[in-house]
């Protein structure tokens, strides 16, 4: 029995071999197709640590060292990602899935939720991550959003009583029920790129503003993300400046992304960070912040949006869609270049460059699919209202 969806050319498949309740669902001939027929041509297959041993002939999975192996013998029969979920290991008071994508491992972690209803959840998950591929996002940012969501869906059902067996399933619409802001279901959410702030700390000084009063002028004008890209300050006074922000930005429940600066991030623990071609590479950035982290890459280019996908990248930056003062030698690649861009991206984008008041309608208007709103540095911080210019600028991309 499968749970499987084509979604954007991504077969995900749940083997659902052995059910949460225990039950063996499958005999040794839907195993032999399984192994040499589905799993080559799957983009992910999700076993819980049961049906992972079967799949690798009956070895017993005791721990999350046990897990990694098995991730990877699993990767060795061919799917492109492995998943194995945790929720069953014995003692551990979480539940810890492993993530292998054929080079790096990821331990995803979440707190055991005690509930008889988790029937199902293992179909859910897959049907989640098939969902998330299809709006857009890497394989390693579906599987963190599945599995929040899983994890908030059986924490909001767990004292419900649905149906009359041993074991329920949990509420698949607690989406409609529940007040958004008490349970952040997405850890990453690509609206958050509609108006992204992008601060500069020689605008500051010229008009004599703290990063923080920047900061919080944008976020109160409705800045939906903001990005600290302070190119000359000292690390010391960084990220002293980036606590402060993270405070404003979080009472006003806007993610808050460092430049460059891996270090900083880590240390204030900022929602994530923003890297170019010539930074980190992304694919190590992720490495060092671990799954949780957003992280953005610059794209001038298909090649490079594939890239940032494959990299495990949140989100793309493309541009500069209009010349700009602001960064110097930066390649003018026109709306077409931002439309070719959005066009190859599996991921979402934001449009960086020269954008304000004047000319965000025109780029929003493009209908670019995956764009997903307008990054702005000097149209609202070389100016000398940020709050009344980024109230304008919301108005006119919104
Ligand atoms: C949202 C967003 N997009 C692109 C950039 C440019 O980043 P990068 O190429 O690293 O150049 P610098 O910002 O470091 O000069 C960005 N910062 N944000
Ligand atoms: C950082 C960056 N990356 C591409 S263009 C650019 C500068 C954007 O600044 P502005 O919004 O002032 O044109």
């Amino acid at each position: 029995m499968l749970s499987s969806s084509w979604l954007k050319a991504a077969l995900v498949v749940d083997p659902v071999m052995i059910s949460t309740s225990g039950d063996v669902l499958v005999g040794p001939s839907v195993l032999a197709g399984f192994l040499e027929e589905l799993l080559p041509m799957t983009d992910i297959v999700t076993p819980n640590i049961k049906e992972a041993s079967v799949l690798l002939g009956g070895v017993p999975l005791k721990s999350v060292s046990d897990m990694r192996t098995a991730a990877k013998l699993i990767h060795d029969l061919g799917p492109r990602n492995v998943l194995v979920k945790g929720g069953d290991l014995p003692n551990s008071l979480d539940a810890i899935d492993v993530f292998f994508d054929g080079e790096e491992f990821y331990e995803l972690c979440s707190p055991r939720v005690n509930t008889r209803n988790s029937h199902g959840t293992g179909c859910t998950l897959a049907s989640c991550i098939a969902a998330e591929l299809a709006k857009g996002s890497s394989m390693l940012s579906a599987v963190k959003t599945a599995k929040h969501f899983i994890e908030a869906a059986l924490d909001y059902s767990r004292d419900m009583t649905i149906g009359n067996g041993a074991q329920g399933p949990f509420d698949h619409f607690l989406a409609l029920n529940i007040n958004q802001s008490s349970c952040r279901l997405n850890r990453f959410n690509p609206n958050d790129l509609l108006l992204y702030a992008v601060t500069d700390s020689a605008m500051n000084r010229k008009w004599g503003r703290s990063i923080a009063e920047a900061v919080k002028a944008a976020v109160e004008g409705g800045a939906t993300i903001v990005q600290l890209r302070e190119k000359d300050a000292e690390t010391r006074d960084f990220l002293e400046a980036a606590k402060v922000c993270l405070e404003i930005c979080h009472s006003y429940g806007v993610p808050l992304l460092i430049n460059d600066r891996i270090d900083v991030a880590l240390a204030c623990d900022a929602d994530g960070v923003h890297v170019g071609q010539s930074d980190m590479p992304a694919r190590l950035a992720r490495t060092l912040l671990g799954p949780e982290k957003i992280i953005g890459v610059s794209c001038k280019t298909p090649e490079q949006a594939h890239q940032a996908w494959i990299d495990g990248a949140d989100y793309i930056g493309c541009g500069g869609v209009y010349p700009t003062n602001t960064k110097a030698n930066n390649r003018t690649i026109g709306l077409e270049g931002l439309k070719e861009v959005c066009l190859a991206s599996t991921l979402p984008v934001v449009a960086i460059g020269g954008i304000g008041l004047s000319n965000a309608r025109e780029v929003m208007k493009l209908g670019a699919p995956n764009l997903n709103g307008v990054a702005v540095v000097s149209a609202l911080f070389d100016r000398e209202c940020i709050l009344t210019e980024t109230r304008n600028l919301h108005a006119l991309v919104s």
